[in-house]
């Protein structure tokens, strides 16, 4: 990894290349299932319809593309777009349902035409892009006038004691978990990343700069994580 604080996108494509024969196991161990609870509302909260266009940025193994399938139906469509190989794999492997389109394609770049989506899920994504900002820019540009998205990541608690333990929790039980696999260095990023990423209030903020006319960050799990909801 380069010796700057944050890695480059080439170094955060090669950490979800190498976890990805092993990521569903452990996020299912790692949050005692709670992780499926967490997308599950993460998807109710950017309302698709039957028959709607909806998308899932960053979509890794699929958890939330496959949600979305079941909400948009057979007349419906839905895309499942992330730039790692290794996790679009996975998720062709686990995920056949005759509604999803897989794309291997960059967040940042996204290869779609203006105003094309009827919602949209960013699920543990946005704080793993190299640019945020341009990450919303082009999430907004692609989703249709009042279209919503959803946006799940972790983000730093501001309890106090609530910190003490999301990074007693990542210290002591998420990366010896990881080493059980050889992913120590993979799993260890997890907690400099959360740092580094703004708390809601700010990501409300950045909805806003970004140009959205709707902005709420929903907290879960006593602020560990949390979902913006955004509205274009
Ligand atoms: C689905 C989850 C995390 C996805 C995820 C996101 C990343 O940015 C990563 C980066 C590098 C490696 C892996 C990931 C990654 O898996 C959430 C569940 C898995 C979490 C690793 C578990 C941590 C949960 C909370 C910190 C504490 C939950 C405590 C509660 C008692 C369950
Ligand atoms: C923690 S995983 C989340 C996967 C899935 N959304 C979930 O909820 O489990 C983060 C994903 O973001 C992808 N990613 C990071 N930066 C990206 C970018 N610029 N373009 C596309 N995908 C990106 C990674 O390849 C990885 O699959």
């Amino acid at each position: 990894m380069s010796n700057q604080s944050s890695p480059n996108s080439t170094e955060i494509q090669a950490i979800f290349d190498q976890i990805a024969p092993e990521y569903d196991r452990l996020n299912q161990e790692l949050s005692l299932g709670l992780h499926r609870v967490w997308k599950l509302m993460t998807v109710k909260w950017c309302q698709p319809e039957k028959g709607d266009f909806a998308l899932d940025i960053c979509c890794g193994s699929g958890d939330l593309t496959n949600l979305l399938s079941k909400q948009v139906g057979k007349t419906g469509k839905v895309i499942g777009l992330d730039f790692s190989p290794q996790q679009l794999k996975i998720a062709r492997q686990r995920f056949s349902a005759t509604n999803i389109n897989w794309m291997e394609g960059d967040a940042l770049n996204l290869p779609f035409a203006d105003s094309s989506f009827d919602c949209a899920t960013i699920g543990y994504g946005l704080r793993n892009v190299v640019d945020i900002t341009q990450c919303l820019g082009e999430l907004y540009r692609v989703l249709k006038p009042g279209a919503k998205a959803a946006i799940l990541d972790f983000h730093q608690p501001t309890q106090t004691i609530a910190k003490l333990f999301q990074n007693w929790y990542l210290d002591h039980i998420v990366v010896p978990a990881a080493e059980r696999y050889g992913l120590t260095d993979q799993y260890a990023y997890i907690s400099p990343s959360i740092d580094r990423f703004p708390q809601g209030r700010e990501q409300v903020k950045l909805g806003y700069r970004s140009g959205f006319s709707g902005a709420v960050h929903y907290p879960l799990l006593a602020g560990l994580m949390g979902v913006l909801v955004l509205k274009k």
